[in-house]
């Protein structure tokens, strides 16, 4: 199973120029989590603090017992070997074939025989869809495919944190649609806790149990996914609404005259659309009676119209409920 993250009260800067203040959530163990945010607002930045590549000046980033702000060179490089991570564009090494990128951490950390590495690399590779495609060089692959070589590659060391920069940028709806079904399914077989970054919506409403937005260098939430996605706080809305009447606008914050201008913002909101499940065949994803059992402690706690959202789908997934 997955490991749990928690962060507490971080802080991150550039110089004079502040990022985000006082962010704090819990990725819950083998639970698919969202981080959305317009442009700017950090989310790459929190990422790569989270696996200890930036260091946030406040707080705490809690992974397995480990304080990743404060441990050790040689603890953080023990701790990196829980995570796998996708960036952005792939960051695959352009002179390397697809096949040697992929095996790449595996000569890397691991003592692992040629023959080994074949085995694993053809396992990751038919998992990501792109069996066949090892010979090739990264410019000879479509932008959807060098993903997928990435994810490949973020998954040999068998990580039990996940961690995806857009998988989605730079991809079409469609590829974007098979990478989601890909998360989840990869989500219902090995069982890691993953975060995705991303501004992409459809994701957001689609793959999460969880789902937190970055505005303002503020978390403005995080929790289970029906909270945001029902959510009448007028930046969450606009968002996910994906228009431009809202407080948010072209530079982040839109011109306090231009907001008073365009009146109220009373938007009819998005419909919640259900998560998406694992293909058939695969295994029901265990972080679902994990959540249900989390999420009913919560009920209590959230506002009438989250509740009755919630409460449905734990209804729903009731044994011998219909679905
Ligand atoms: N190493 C760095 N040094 C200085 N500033 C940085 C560094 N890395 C990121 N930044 C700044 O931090 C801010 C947030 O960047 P980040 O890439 O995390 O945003 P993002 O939310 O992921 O954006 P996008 O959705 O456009 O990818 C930007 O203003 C960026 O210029």
């Amino acid at each position: 199973m997955g490991v749990q993250i928690d962060v507490h009260g971080l802080a991150k800067s550039f110089g004079r120029q502040n990022i985000w203040q006082d962010v704090s959530l819990t990725l819950p163990a083998g639970e698919l989590s969202v981080l959305l945010g317009p442009s700017g607002t950090g989310k790459s930045v929190f990422l790569k603090c989270l696996v200890g590549l930036l260091r946030p000046e406040h707080g705490r980033i809690m992974v397995d017992g480990v304080d990743v702000c404060r441990c050790t060179e040689a603890e953080r490089y023990e701790l990196r070997k829980l995570f796998g991570v996708l960036f952005q564009d792939g960051a695959l090494f352009g002179s390397m074939t697809v096949y040697d990128n992929v095996a790449f951490p595996l000569r890397e950390h691991t003592r692992k025989t040629e023959a080994e590495i074949r085995r694993v690399v053809a396992d990751k590779m038919e998992l990501v869809g792109l069996a066949g495609a090892g010979h090739k060089l990264p410019a000879e692959i479509s932008g959807g495919m060098r993903k997928r070589a990435g994810l490949a590659r973020a998954l040999v060391l068998d990580p039990e944190i996940i961690l995806c920069d857009e998988p989605d940028s730079g991809l079409d709806p469609v590829r974007t649609a098979y990478l989601s079904q890909l998360l989840v399914d990869l989500n219902a077989q090995i069982d890691a806790t993953i975060l995705i970054v991303t501004h992409n919506i459809s994701v957001a409403r689609t793959v999460p149990d969880n789902l937190g937005m970055l505005y303002r260098r503020r978390l403005v939430g995080f929790g289970p996914r029906e909270i945001l996605l029902t959510s009448e706080e007028p930046v969450v809305a606009q968002f996910l609404g994906g228009h431009r009447h809202g407080p948010i606008g072209m530079s982040e914050e839109k011109d306090a005259v231009v907001a008073a201008a365009e009146g109220a913002w009373p938007r009819p909101l998005p419909e919640l659309v259900p998560q998406l499940t694992p293909s058939p065949g695969l295994p029901v994803r265990r972080a679902i009676r994990r959540r249900q059992e989390r999420v009913r402690l919560m009920l209590p706690t959230l506002p009438a119209a989250t509740r009755r959202n919630v409460a449905a789908t734990l209804d729903c997934a009731r044994p011998g409920a219909s679905r």
